[in-house]
Parts: structure tokens; C-alpha cells; sequence
């Protein structure tokens, strides 16, 4: 069974002899990884305790290196995960909701021919 983490609990295993990650709400322990890790150690130990996903993803990774992250996973992420696209998916929201009048003229069209 799999590990439930708060980000407080996370925040502890930011060394190099204790190193956790976050990616897409998962826990990865990169402590013995970090040294085989092709990009270097240090983009790991930068980011220790936090969540790396859309580093992960900007740096192009291969199926392969997506293998090597599944079996590192040692537990999930407690409630919400601290991921910048749900942070941009709930802008779009607030976006969408601000565009309701528009929707609202759409159905009213004989009071745009008055104005
Ligand atoms: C546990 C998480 C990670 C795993 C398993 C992993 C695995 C790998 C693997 C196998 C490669 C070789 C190329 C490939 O197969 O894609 C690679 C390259 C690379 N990784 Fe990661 N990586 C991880 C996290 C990260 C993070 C958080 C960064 C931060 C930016 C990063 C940056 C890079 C870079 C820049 C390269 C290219 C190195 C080069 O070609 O000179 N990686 N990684």
C-alpha cells in the first residue's frame, strides 16, 4: 500500500542522503537515483521535497527515464496537489465565468440591432 505525504512531511526530505520528489501528485524517493541521473544530481537535490512535474516534462524526457520513475514511487501526495496547471486551470474558469454577458447578448440579439 502506498504512503500518504503531507507537504510539510515532504519538505524534510530535501538531502542528499534523504531526497524526495513530486510528480503528478506521486512520491519518488531519488535518494540512490540522483547520483545515476543523466542530467546531473543537482537539478534533483534543487528541487528536494517538491514537485518536479513540469520540470520532468520541460526536459523532454524518454519512456525510458518514465520506467526508471515508476519504479522509484514510494507513496502519494495528501490532499491537493501543488501542481501550476491547476493553479492556470483555475484562471481559465474565472475567465470562462467572466464571458457569461457575451452568452447572455447571444440570446437577446434583437437588443444589439436597438443599441
Ligand atoms: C526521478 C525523476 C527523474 C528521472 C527518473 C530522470 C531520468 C532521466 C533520464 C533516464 C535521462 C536520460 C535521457 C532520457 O532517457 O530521457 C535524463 C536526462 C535529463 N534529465 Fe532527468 N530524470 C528525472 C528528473 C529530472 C528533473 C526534475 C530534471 C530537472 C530539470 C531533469 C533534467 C534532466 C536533463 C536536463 C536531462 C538531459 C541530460 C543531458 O542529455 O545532458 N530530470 N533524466
Amino acid at each position: 500500500m502506498s504512503k500518504a505525504y503531507t507537504w510539510s512531511e515532504l519538505q524534510h526530505h530535501n538531502k542528499t542522503e534523504d531526497l524526495f520528489i513530486v510528480v503528478r501528485g506521486s512520491v519518488y524517493d531519488v535518494t540512490k537515483f540522483q547520483h545515476e541521473h543523466p542530467g546531473g544530481p543537482e537539478f534533483l537535490l534543487d528541487q528536494g521535497g517538491g514537485d518536479v512535474t513540469e520540470l520532468f516534462e520541460d526536459a523532454g524526457h524518454s519512456e525510458e527515464a518514465r520506467s526508471i520513475l515508476k519504479k522509484l514511487k514510494i507513496g502519494v501526495v495528501e490532499g491537493k496537489v501543488r501542481h501550476r496547471d491547476s493553479v492556470f486551470g483555475s484562471s481559465r474558469l474565472s475567465v470562462r465565468n467572466s464571458c457569461r454577458p457575451i452568452t447572455h447578448r447571444k440570446h437577446h440579439p434583437e437588443k444589439i440591432l436597438a443599441v
